[in-house]
Formats: C-alpha cells, structure tokens, sequence
C-alpha cells in the first residue's frame, strides 16, 4: 500500500502534467499573449516583405542583426535563463543549492566539450548547430501544438514527424529561399574559428543536396499534415514556410527566436511555476511576466559575461558580422545544455 502523503504527491503530478502541464487557465491566457500575437507578427512580416520584394525598396543591411541584438535582453537568452530552476519545479519542489548546482555542473561539462568540438572542426560544429537548433525549436513548437492549441497529433509517430517539420522550417527553408545569406552566416560563423569559413561545409549549398532537402521538406510537411489532421497545425505550418521563404533569413530567424520560440517557452515556464500560474489566473500575466524577469535576470547577466569573455578570447573581426557570429556561437553552446532541460521537461510532462 502507497502511505497517503505520496498518493496525494502522485495524484497533483498526474493533474499537473495531464495537459503538457499547462491547465486550462493558463492555456487561454497563453494563446491570448503569446500565439495569437505571434501570428500577428510572423503575418505582418510577410505582407511588409512582399510589398518590399515587389516594389524594389531595398532594407538596409544592418538593420537585419536588429532582433538578434534585442533577444540580448528581450526574451531570447532569458529564455533559456531559467534552466537551473526547471528540475526541481518539474518534481514539484523549491530550487536548492544542490539542485542548481547539479544542473550548473552538467551545464559546464557541455558547454566545455562542444566549445572544443568548435575549436577542432568548426564546420562539423556548425552543421550540428543546425540538427541541435532544428530539434529543439522543433520539440519547442511541438509542446505548444499539444499543451496551448490542443491539437491531437496522433501517435509517437505523428508527433516525432511534426517536431522534425517544425524545426526545419527555420533551419531549411531559408536554405532553399535565400542560399546566399545562408552562405554568408555560416562563412562568418566558421570563420572566427577556420579561414576557410563556409568551404568546409562546401556540400551544403551544392544543387543536388538543397534539392534533397526540397523532397525532405515536402515529405514531411505532408507527414505532419496527414498524421495530425489539425486545421492549427496545417495553418501554423503554412504559416512558418510562407514566412521564411519570404523574409530575409536573419531578420525571419531573430524574429522567430524572440517571438515565436522564446515566448512560448515563457510561457511554458510561466505555466511551471504555481505562483505564476496564480497571478495569471487572477487574469494578471505582467506580473507573471515579471516575476520571470526576476528568475531570469541573474544568468541573463551570467551569459553576457561569458559573451565578453569569448569576445577576448576568440577576438573576431570588430563588425557587426563578426559580433553576430560570435554571438551565434555562444547562442549554440548555451544550446545544447538547454535543449537537455527542455528534453527532460518534455519526458515529465508527457509529451511523448
Ligand atoms: C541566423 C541565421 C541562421 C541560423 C541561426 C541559428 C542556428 C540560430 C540559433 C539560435 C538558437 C539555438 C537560440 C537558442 O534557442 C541560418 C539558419 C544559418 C540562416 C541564416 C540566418
Ligand atoms: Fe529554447
């Protein structure tokens, strides 16, 4: 017999995570501030971007690094900014040293050993960049698909299909739509480290392999549509493609990290923390919002660091190139760690 303290525990856990551990009045909440006017943005970006394409008015160049340079501060490194909280609230208990400290080792060791992945074999890092980044925005927008949309996506399989589908829409379409300035960041990427840059990953931009990509794309979008036989999940799909094949690659991309996969993961957090969950209940979500803020703030600071850190180190061309670039390796390091974190909130709260 289970003494009754634990059936209580187990009995909350079950409730908690029945909805991807995002209740129903969260949910309402959540698709009010964060989808709804994620579609707004991602809608109006591409209306703007058809209008420039056809009328000729070019942008200018530097204001593409505009949303990258924002997710500084604005969502995007905060976002993942709350790793070390995440394990001890998936179990339902108060953060402690031991419990940050075991996520900050495991942190370390990780960042350590890709770091050295990028100084040995840039090329071969930044393709793995691009599988790490498709999965994990993939599993980002597959938990928003079952917990704020309640789409039904059918088996593991509908699932695993739709997670690939989804995080390939920032990582390949703007391979197929924009080469060039795909090219381009991955030259300077690989660069701070090779002076070979993007000749290293040569096979990339070759017609035969963006073609295969084409047929991977096509396959499983139709995969996703046909196993999930969701209106939301074929509309937010179309969505995405028609997005970043039309706005430029490193504005689409900035965009969608700070306002597309940031906020949903906010949102996911926000939903993880009972005293959040009663502020938006109590139908004020700026103050949940900011009690985030408040976790967030002190490894925000921690990442800057480590960003200037880097910068003396790795000492790249003083541009906004080369700052990008930098910034994207930093991004990719802190990456893997945290889509550790998100796999495991994934697993409790029964994604798969
Ligand atoms: C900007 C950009 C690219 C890559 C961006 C990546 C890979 C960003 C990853 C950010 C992450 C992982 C943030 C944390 O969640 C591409 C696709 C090369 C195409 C050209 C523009
Ligand atoms: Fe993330």
């Amino acid at each position: 017999m289970t003494d009754p303290e634990s059936a209580d525990v187990n009995e909350r856990s079950t409730a908690r995570y029945r909805d991807y551990g995002v209740s129903d009045g969260c949910r309402r909440a959540l698709v009010r501030w964060v989808v709804v006017p994620s579609w707004v943005l991602l809608g109006f970006l591409v209306v703007t971007f058809a209008v420039v394409r056809a009328t000729g008015v070019s942008v200018p160049p530097s204001y593409r690094y505009a949303p990258f340079l924002v997710s500084i501060v604005v969502f995007g490194l905060p976002h993942g900014a709350v790793d070390h909280l995440v394990p001890a609230r998936l179990r339902d208990e108060k953060p402690d040293l031991v419990s940050v400290g075991r996520v900050m080792a495991v942190y370390t060791v990780l960042v350590v050993m890709y770091a050295v992945v990028w100084f040995v074999a840039p090329g071969l890092a930044f393709v793995f960049f691009i599988g790490l980044t498709l999965y994990h925005w993939g599993q980002g927008d597959l938990h928003a698909s079952l917990g704020f949309l309640r789409t039904n996506l059918g088996s593991r399989l509908g699932r695993a299909v739709t997670l690939v589908s989804r995080g390939s829409m920032p990582m390949l379409v703007p391979l197929l739509a924009f080469p060039e300035e795909y090219r381009d960041v991955a030259d300077a990427v690989i660069r701070v480290f090779d002076p070979r840059g993007a000749e290293t990953i040569a096979f990339a931009f070759e017609p035969a392999f963006r073609f295969s990509v084409g047929v991977f794309l096509v396959v499983f979008v139709s995969a996703t549509v046909y196993l999930s036989r969701s209106s939301f999940e074929a509309g937010e799909l179309a969505l995405l493609g028609v997005y970043f094949a039309t706005v430029p690659p490193i504005l689409a991309v900035g965009f969608y990290f700070c306002f597309w996969h940031s906020t949903r993961h906010i949102g996911r957090l926000i939903a993880l923390d009972p005293v959040a969950v009663s502020h938006v209940e109590d139908g004020n979500a700026t103050r949940a919002l900011l009690r985030f803020g408040r976790d967030a703030a002190p490894l925000t600071a921690g990442a800057v660091v480590i960003f200037a850190a880097l910068w003396l180190v790795a000492s790249p061309p003083a541009t906004v190139e080369g700052f990008f670039a930098l910034y994207l390796i930093l991004l990719a390091a802190l990456t893997l760690p945290h889509a550790g974190v998100v796999t495991l909130m994934d697993r409790v709260q029964r994604v798969w």
